[in-house]
């Protein structure tokens, strides 16, 4: 069954087709990493898909319905979440602080939810399974600017995960992070849950085989591979696309 689907979708920069016709299905469970040379469009279709920018044609539809034309906060709410982004963490809150708030705006509860000792015990729980789910209870309390980077990076997966998501995306979730930390991005992405589909937007490729069993290659906009984590090296177009980019850059810098 397909859960998320787009279709052929498209947007245009001026005369540049950014995203020429792109179409992806995503079923629960599903893990599909998507990735391509700078410049290919991933962080336009990112954006098409969650409501930030407006498509020039095609659809996208969630669990059934169309959701093309739907505003990006009601994208979030009917499932459809894009992990946060560090810059948008406050340093002086702690993980704990900043899951809590992420169930209240998503409960819708936040100022009705003082004096309800219950309501108030069920949040504190959920905090607790979201931060170990992602391997950061032992961080709760500490300020974020005290964690490492890596570990900020995991939050920002664990507030999309306290909006409950049906599709989950992750925007490049090593990028930035040392060597040393990426294996705990790769235990903690290996924690979500089956059900979950996931589309990882990656330039690690050690993450990308990984975590994906699905890996669509964009180049100029345009999807030129879709298929098995194994074949994606072998493919020549894939191979010219990449080469072509380093080339590229070679002769810009
Ligand atoms: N707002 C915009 N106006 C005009 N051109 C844009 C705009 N946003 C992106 N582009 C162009 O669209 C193309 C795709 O950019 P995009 O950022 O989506 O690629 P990307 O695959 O995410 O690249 P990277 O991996 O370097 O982040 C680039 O040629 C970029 O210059």
């Amino acid at each position: 069954m397909s859960l998320f689907e787009v279709k052929n979708l498209r947007k245009n920069f001026g005369g540049l087709a950014v995203t020429n016709d792109v179409s992806l299905s995503l079923a629960p469970g599903d893990r599909l990493a998507l990735i391509g040379p700078n410049g290919a469009g991933k962080t336009t279709f990112v954006n098409l898909v969650t409501g930030h920018l407006k498509p020039d044609g095609g659809s996208i539809t969630l669990a059934g319905e169309d959701i093309t034309g739907v505003k990006a906060m009601q994208r979030v709410q009917r499932g459809l979440v894009r992990s946060f982004q560090v810059t948008r963490l406050f340093a002086d809150m702690t993980p704990q602080e900043h899951v809590a708030l992420a169930i209240l705006q998503r409960d819708g509860k936040s100022t009705r939810m003082f004096g309800r000792h219950d309501a108030m015990r069920q949040v504190v729980e959920e905090v607790g399974d979201i931060l170990n789910l992602l391997g950061l209870s032992e961080l709760a309390h500490l300020k974020v600017r005290e964690i490492a980077y890596g570990q900020q990076r995991l939050l920002e997966i664990a507030l999309a995960m306290a909006l409950r998501p049906k599709v989950l995306l992750l925007d490049e979730p090593a990028a930035g992070v040392p060597q040393a930390e990426t294996a705990r991005i790769e235990r903690a992405l290996d924690m979500l849950p089956p059900d979950l589909a996931v589309l990882m937007i990656e330039h690690d490729m050690d993450l990308v085989f990984r975590f994906a069993k699905r890996v669509m290659v964009l180049a100029a906009g345009t999807v030129i591979f879709d298929g098995s984590p194994q074949d994606v090296t072998q493919d020549v177009a894939v191979r010219e696309a990449y080469l072509g980019s380093y080339a590229n850059a070679g002769s810009a810098a």
